[in-house]
């Protein structure tokens, strides 16, 4: 199947039992989600747990032990690489490094996967290219090496490579590793703004619990080599399941410890010391595009609580 056969509002990634060990040791099991058709999907997770690993299975440059990533009618996981090669085709990956070549400068390393992957002549190559850097703010350092710009630039122009030929889905591993609340500000509204001008599906890797509040559609948290839960974004922020609430509060207190989970001795030590939780902070809106249209998949604010009878934490949605 040729990647042009999709149709034009990203695709659906549905993700059935997916398990993952390197020799005897797993990283997780049994993990089941659906990325909506171009919706803004987070997956967050202590370090280690496994994130990149399960973005690198969803591209199919890691096969899985057991289970399936379905997309449209295929199974990623079970094609041969010739057709894995073409399927590929519907991604854009935007590594944690931005992975820019250092010997070449940046309109070359946005350009490298047109003349890998197409027959598109120079003109056209330039067209595509200009447009991508536009997109992320980057016009007038096409001449510049990776190594002389910022690092929030070579994230933008990592981006910028990743969108040239026109994915269906892209992922995202931590794009706001290394940059500063300003640059991860101006990243957030980059994403959001791509992703309702973009036909595509997104999933983003982060540790920045303020993009995880505020970015997406979706959240899913990996914890302890499980998926703990995944679903739409007032779901877990209105969360009280102690992993989840723990982590997507920054607390220490709870479950998960510095290194992996508590033992149930801490646990009772800290039960016994009676600390209470504090209340669950109020559910931010939602980031908006900046033209102030509709997200994509804009839902009403509290939709979700309402429909589920979930009392939403004081100062919700101001
Ligand atoms: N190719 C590989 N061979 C063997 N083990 C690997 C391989 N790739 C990753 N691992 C192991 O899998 C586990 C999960 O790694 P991964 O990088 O996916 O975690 P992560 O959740 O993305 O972490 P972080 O948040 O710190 O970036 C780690 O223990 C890692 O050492």
């Amino acid at each position: 199947m040729g990647y042009a056969d999709y149709p034009n509002m990203g695709v659906e990634v549905r993700v059935e039992g997916l398990t993952k060990s390197f020799g005897h040791v797993n990283v997780w099991s049994d993990v089941s989600l659906t990325l909506p058709a171009g919706e803004i999907s987070v997956l967050l997770g202590p370090s280690g747990t496994g994130k990149s690993v399960f973005l690198k299975t969803l591209v199919g440059l890691l096969r899985p032990d057991r289970g399936s990533v379905w997309i449209a009618q295929s199974d990623l996981t079970k094609l041969k690489e010739r057709d894995l090669y073409e399927i590929r085709k519907l991604f854009g990956v935007l590594f944690q490094d931005g992975a820019l070549f250092g010997s070449m400068n940046i309109y070359d390393n946005v350009a490298f996967p047109l003349r890998e992957h197409t027959r598109k002549s120079e003109t056209q190559i330039k067209g595509i290219v200009s447009e991508k850097l536009d997109m992320v703010g980057l016009i007038g350092a096409e001449s510049k090496l990776p190594g002389e710009i910022s690092g929030g630039m070579r994230k933008r122009a990592g981006l910028a490579r990743a969108l040239v030929l026109e994915p269906q889905i892209v992922l995202f591993d931590e794009p706001d590793s290394g940059l500063d609340p300003v640059r991860t500000a101006y990243l957030n509204q980059l994403i959001v703004d791509l992703n309702q001008q973009l036909d595509a599906t997104f999933l983003i890797v982060t540790h920045d619990i303020n993009t995880a509040r505020t970015v997406p559609d979706n959240i899913g948290l990996i914890y302890h080599g499980h998926l703990a839960m995944f679903g739409p974004r007032e779901m877990l922020l209105s969360s009280k399941e102690p992993v989840v609430r723990q982590f997507l509060n920054a607390q220490r207190i709870g479950p998960i410890g510095m290194t992996e989970e508590k033992d149930a001795d801490s646990l009772a030590a800290e039960a016994a010391t009676g600390v209470r939780l504090p209340p669950l902070p109020a559910i931010p809106l939602q980031l908006r595009p900046s033209d102030f249209r509709a997200r994509r998949a804009e839902r009403v604010p509290g939709q979700w609580c309402r429909e589920n009878g979930v009392t939403p934490p004081e100062g919700s949605f101001q």
